[in-house]
This record gives structure tokens, sequence and C-alpha cells, in this order.
């Protein structure tokens, strides 16, 4: 059995949380098989995924040298604003001559949005690390407002203000101000969405910050996984050794499910339908990734869809019963490719909290298993399981209401990086990806 990895930090996030189950940052894995074993984690929340989302934007789409213009090239240039002068600008130098910064990411997720706050510190003549993060969550989601836009306003005000206490007030006019959308916005029709961002953005607008044209967005299915694959790959040190094996990515969330992975079987990449692979370069290296997201497939967009019903209330009475329906529903949708069976995944968000929910892994440690024990749990019951058969149907905006779907979760907010204290990219890579500009 191969030891764990354990991620720590000591930066202090966890006074800010509402939801105690958002904060669950401390994760162990264990390896029980070397065929297609999945480790249950949730590692990656709340700092990783969006990290990830800045390596990506920033590295890879916009090719930019510096996590201070990762953050900036997320946020794109306002026309008039000099952004570039404003990334650079000693605004703070701490007493060791780190220059200091910030930075504003909302991530809109169908169940929830979520404010983080970096604090970057860039070593004269380094590359900025990452040394602070706060983070709030509320529920429900923005698109639980898609029919009284006015009322998405106080959550998001309520968010900037987290924001707010947290930054210096000297830092405020040029720190930057972005919000990604997911599945909730994309699963809406077109006009109900952009009329919820075009009131974030009046919201963002009026605040103190700096804020661009298109500092609100619905981000694409492709982006959001193939960011999160990076951060796995990341974090676990994966990215840093060209030719070593990397790690499988699944994130299911609310409204979508994504999964990335990197083939090494030709087959595959032949076999994979139009629109499962993407092509990315970084730190020296072009990535082929299968990635690919399923819209309506997140657990309480497919709960909804596979059993009908009334929301909250029992549904059906067999397991046989929610099979054959899962698979109706399932039928022709989801691409099978053979190799996932023998590559290591990570998982994420309700692969967690269901796993963790039933007592497949441990609620704070997170844990390793395989495919299977899902649908032993579901059969069989698990530790914390409904009665055999029942399944509740929570609300797609506010899953938090019915007792099936509170697990018990933890807060631990210790996320430590392998090798370096923050985020942090080299030279070599700033200058790799520098030189595609
Ligand atoms: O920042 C976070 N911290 C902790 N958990 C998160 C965070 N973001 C998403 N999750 C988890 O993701 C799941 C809900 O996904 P989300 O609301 O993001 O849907 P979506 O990705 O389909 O839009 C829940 O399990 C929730 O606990
Ligand atoms: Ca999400």
């Amino acid at each position: 059995m191969k030891k764990g990895i354990l991620y720590e930090t000591s930066r202090k996030t966890s006074y800010i949380f509402q939801q105690p189950q958002h904060g669950l940052w401390q994760t162990r894995m264990r390896k029980i098989s070397n065929h297609g074993s999945l480790r249950v984690a949730k590692v990656a929340y709340p700092l990783g995924l969006c990290v990830g989302l800045f390596i990506y934007v920033a590295y890879i789409k916009w090719h930019r040298a510096t996590a201070t213009q990762a953050f900036f090239s997320i946020t794109r240039a306002a026309p008039g604003a000099r952004w570039g002068q404003q990334a650079h600008r000693p605004l703070g130098t701490a007493a060791d001559g780190h220059e200091v910064f910030y930075g504003i990411m909302f991530d809109a997720g169908s169940t929830g949005t979520r404010v983080h706050v970096f604090q970057f510190a860039r070593p004269p003549r380094e590359t900025p690390m990452l040394t602070h993060e706060t983070f709030k969550a509320l529920k429900p989601g923005l698109s639980a407002y898609a029919d009284d836009v006015e009322k998405s306003a106080q959550g998001i005000q309520e968010l900037l203000d987290v924001a707010k206490q947290d930054i210096p007030f000297d830092f405020w006019k040029a720190t930057p101000l972005v919000l990604k959308a997911t599945a909730g916005l994309r699963l809406l029709p077109g006009e109900k969405a952009q009329k919820l961002l075009q009131k974030v953005k009046e919201v963002f607008k009026a605040s103190p910050f700096l804020v661009g044209d298109d500092c609100v967005s619905i981000m694409n299915g492709t982006d959001e996984g193939v960011s999160a694959w990076i951060t796995i790959n990341f974090l676990t040190g994966s990215l840093k050794t060209p030719g070593g094996s990397s790690v499988g990515m699944l994130d299911l969330g609310g409204g979508s499910t994504q999964i990335a992975f990197l083939p090494r079987v030709e087959g595959t990449l032949q076999a994979s339908p139009p629109g499962y692979l993407t092509a990315l370069r970084m730190f020296n290296r072009t990535y082929k990734l299968y990635s690919y997201s399923y819209l309506g497939l997140g657990l309480m967009s497919a709960r909804l869809a596979i059993l009908g019903g009334v929301e909250g209330q029992p549904a059906a009475s067999l397991h046989e019963l929610c099979a054959a329906r899962v698979s109706e529903v399932l039928q022709n949708r989801v691409h099978r490719t053979e190799e996932v069976k023998h590559v290591e995944f990570y998982a994420f968000s309700y692969y967690y909290d269901l796993a963790a929910g039933v007592g497949l892994i441990d609620a704070e440690k997170g844990g390793s298993l395989v495919v299977g024990d899902f649908e032993i749990a579901a059969k069989y019951g698990g530790s914390h399981l409904e009665p055999e058969g029942t399944c509740l149907i929570p609300s797609v905006s506010d899953p938090g209401d019915t007792a099936s779907e509170q697990p018990l979760r933890m807060h631990g907010p210790h996320l430590r990086q392998p090798a370096t204290p923050g985020v942090r990219l080299s030279q070599e890579q700033s200058a790799e990806a520098h030189s595609e500009n």
C-alpha cells in the first residue's frame, strides 16, 4: 500500500467559512489497487480549482508570464485600463522586500456562489507566490435568482464585503475582480443567464475594485475540466516530471460533471468522439487531454432528470427501479473509453460528498475506492445511507435541504503543497510561457 499525500498550509482560511462543508482542505489518500482506483479528494477546494484556472487561463490560454498577469489575463483588460502597469507597480512592499498584491475570484456554481480572495507576494525579481486565501460560500447558486434578478445582488454584495474586509483599502483600486459561472448558468435559457450576469456586472462596477468589461462570464465545460486537471496534477507534482505519469480528474458538480485525463494509448485518441480531445501547451510540453463536461449530468440535475417527482419527497422504493431509470437516462449520453479502467483518478465535489455520506471514505481525510463501491453502497446501504432504495430529491438550487444531502462534513483548512509553499511557477516556466506570446 502506497503512503498517502497530505496537503497542508498555515494559511488562515477557516474563520470566514459559513458552510463548514466547504472548508475541507485536508485529504489523505491511499492507493488500493493498480487498476482504476479512485482517490476521492477535496484537496483542490476551495483554493485549488481556482488556482488551476489561473494557471490554465494565464499560462496556457493567453501565455502570460506571471501570476499577477495570470489574474489580469482572466479579467482581461478593460478599455482604457493599463493592466500591465497596475500589475507591476509596487503597491505594497513587505519588510522582506516582497511586493504584495491581491485578486478576487467568484466561482458561481449551480449550487452556490463562492468568493476567493487571493493574496500574492513577489520576492524581488522572482515570480509571485500565492500566500493567503480567504474563502466564503453562499447558497443557493446564482441561477436560483433567474426569475428575481434583483435579489441576486444581495449575496454578491455580501461576498464583496468579505473582500473589502480582507484587502487593505489602499489596494482596492488595483485589485482585479472576476466571476466565472458554471453549469447553473449554462443550463438557463440564454436571456435569463445574461440578465443575471448583467446584474452581477453592475454590482461589480459599483464596487471599489478593478473590473474589466468581461469581468463576469460563463466558463465553458472544457476549460472547467482542464483547469481542474492541471490543478490536481500541479498539486501532486505530476507536472514537474516531463514524461512522468499523471492522474485523471473527475468533478461531479450540481449541474454538470467533468472528466479529464491524459491518454497514453493511441487507440483512445483515435476512438474519442469529436470534442473530447483538447490539446494544450504548458511548461514546455504539449498535452493531448481527453476532457469532457456533461451538462445536465451533475448530481442534482441528473437526479431530477432521472426521478422527476416532488422535491424532497421519496420517489422510488427499489434500487432496481432507480438503476433502470439511471441506465435509461445515461444511454448513449456517456462515451465509454476503455483506458479509464487502468487510470488512477482523483474525484471531486459530489463524488466526495456522496462517498463520505455513505461512509465509503473518511469525511475529513478523504480516501480511495473503486467505482463499484458506489454501486454496492447504493444496493446495500452504507453506514449513513438512507433506508435501502429511498431516493430523496433535493432541489437543484439548494441541495442542503434534505437530510440525505447533508452528510457529515469537516473543515480542516490545511493544504500543503508538495515542494513549495504557496503556488509558485518557476522562471523557466514563465519564460517559456512568455516566449509563446
Ligand atoms: O469552493 C468550494 N469548496 C468546497 N466545495 C465546493 C466548492 N465548489 C464546489 N464545491 C462542491 O461542488 C459541489 C457542487 O457543485 P457546483 O455548485 O460547483 O456545481 P457545478 O460545478 O455543476 O456548477 C458540491 O459538492 C460542493 O460541495
Ligand atoms: Ca463546480
